[in-house]
C-alpha cells in the first residue's frame, strides 16, 4: 500500500503534538470536547494543511488511533490516494476563500487506519465560524462508518445478480451483461458467442433420485460450467430450471465450440458417488452455440434465439450433442 502514513511527505506538525492547539483557545476546546463527547460520529477539527487540531473519540476510533496521538497528523495521510489528491486541493483551493463558509461533502472515502485497516466512510468538511477559529481558518469534519451499510449493499448486490442455487449469475445479469458485450463488440467489430446448456432427461434424474439431489446436480455442472470459462470477462448464468448460458466476447465459433466440447467431457465423466448415486451412473447435456460476427444478428435477442434454436437441433439430434448455428 503506497499510502502508508508512515511514508507519506509530512505536512503534520509533529511539535504540536500533546500540545493545546494554537488556533482555538482552552475554554472553546473544552466546549467542543464536551459538545462531541458522546457523539456516536467521528467529529475531529483541522487546520488549513490537513492537521488535527481536535478529535472526539469517535474519531480515534474510527482512524484507528487513539485522540492524543491524532493532534499533530494530518487528515490527508490517512485518506487513500485518489482522495487525498482531492482533498489537498480542496484545502490549498479553500485558503484562498478565507471569509466565506465552506463545505465539502459527504462524500465517499476510503479511511486508511493506523492499525493498517481499511474503512470505507462518509466525510464532510465545513469551515468553522470566524469567531472559533480565531487565528487561522478551521475546519469541521464529520466521519461517518459506513462499513455496516456496504457490507448489507454488497449482500443484496449479490443477492440481485446471482442465482442463489448454484452461486452463477442470474438471468437478469445475463442479460445486462449481453447488452453490454453486444455493444462492444459491435463497436469494435469483434465476434461475441453464446452457448446454452441444457441438462438432458432432467426430469427422469429428480423423479429418480429426488428434488435434493436434483439441486445438487444443477450445482455440480454449474461448477463443471463455471470453471471452463477461459477468462475473467465472460460470463456462466443459470438461465432456467436446467439451462445455463455462457456469454463469450471476443470468441469466435471455434473457440465456443471447443469450450462447448469441455464442458461435454467433465459433465460425461462426472461421478455422482459423493451425493449417493451408483458409481457408474453419468448424466449428459445438450448445447447450442451461436455467434455474431459482420452483422450477421440484428440484435442480441437473436443471438440468443439462434443458440436457443440450435440447442433445440442438439437435443432432437439425440441429446449430448453440440449444435453450431449457420
Ligand atoms: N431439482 C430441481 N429441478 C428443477 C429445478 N428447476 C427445474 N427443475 C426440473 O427440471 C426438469 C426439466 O424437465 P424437462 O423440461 O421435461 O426436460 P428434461 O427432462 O431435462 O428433458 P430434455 O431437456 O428434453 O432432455 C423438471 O422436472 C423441473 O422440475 C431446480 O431448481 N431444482
Amino acid at each position: 500500500m503506497s499510502t502508508n502514513k508512515n511514508e507519506q511527505p509530512s505536512t503534520a506538525k509533529p511539535e504540536a503534538k500533546n500540545a493545546l492547539p494554537q488556533s482555538i483557545n482552552s475554554e472553546q476546546l473544552a466546549l467542543i470536547a464536551q459538545m462531541f463527547q458522546n457523539i456516536p460520529e467521528g467529529v475531529f477539527i483541522i487546520n488549513g494543511q490537513g492537521t488535527f487540531e481536535f478529535a472526539n473519540p469517535m474519531a480515534a476510533q474510527l482512524l484507528g488511533d487513539n485522540q492524543e496521538a491524532l493532534i499533530g497528523q494530518n487528515i490527508l495521510h490517512y485518506l487513500h490516494d485518489t482522495d487525498r489528491d482531492k482533498y489537498m486541493y480542496t484545502l490549498l483551493s479553500w485558503l484562498d476563500h478565507k471569509d466565506s463558509p465552506i463545505s465539502l461533502g459527504p462524500n465517499e472515502v476510503k479511511i486508511y487506519r493506523a492499525d493498517s485497516k481499511t474503512l470505507e466512510a462518509d466525510l464532510c468538511i465545513s469551515s468553522l465560524p470566524k469567531n472559533i477559529a480565531v487565528a487561522e481558518n478551521l475546519f469541521i469534519c464529520v466521519l461517518h462508518d459506513l462499513s455496516s451499510h456496504k457490507e448489507q449493499y454488497n449482500r443484496l448486490i449479490k443477492q440481485a445478480t446471482t442465482d442463489h442455487l448454484t452461486g452463477l449469475a442470474n438471468r437478469l445479469t445475463l442479460e445486462e451483461s449481453l447488452k453490454e458485450h453486444w455493444q462492444e463488440s459491435v463497436q469494435t467489430n469483434q465476434a461475441i458467442s453464446t452457448i446454452l446448456i441444457d441438462i438432458d432427461y432432467f426430469k427422469l434424474f429428480n423423479d429418480r433420485f429426488g428434488h435434493v439431489k436434483g439441486d445438487k446436480c444443477l450445482q455440480k455442472v454449474a461448477s463443471i460450467i463455471a470453471e471452463s470459462l477461459p477468462s475473467r470477462d465472460c460470463l456462466a448464468a443459470r438461465y432456467g430450471g436446467e439451462e445455463f448460458a455462457i456469454i463469450l466476447p471476443r470468441c469466435q465459433k471455434d473457440t465456443a465450440a471447443a469450450i462447448a466440447k469441455h464442458i461435454q467431457i467433465k459433465v460425461n465423466n462426472m461421478p455422482f458417488t459423493d451425493i449417493g448415486l451408483p458409481s457408474d451412473f453419468r448424466i449428459s447435456v445438450s448445447q447450442g452455440i451461436a455467434c455474431e460476427f459482420n452483422n450477421q444478428y440484428r440484435t442480441s435477442e437473436a443471438l440468443i434465439c439462434a443458440a436457443d434454436t440450435a440447442l433445440y437441433r442438439a437435443k432432437t439430434e439425440g441429446r449430448n450433442k453440440i449444435s453450431i448455428s449457420a
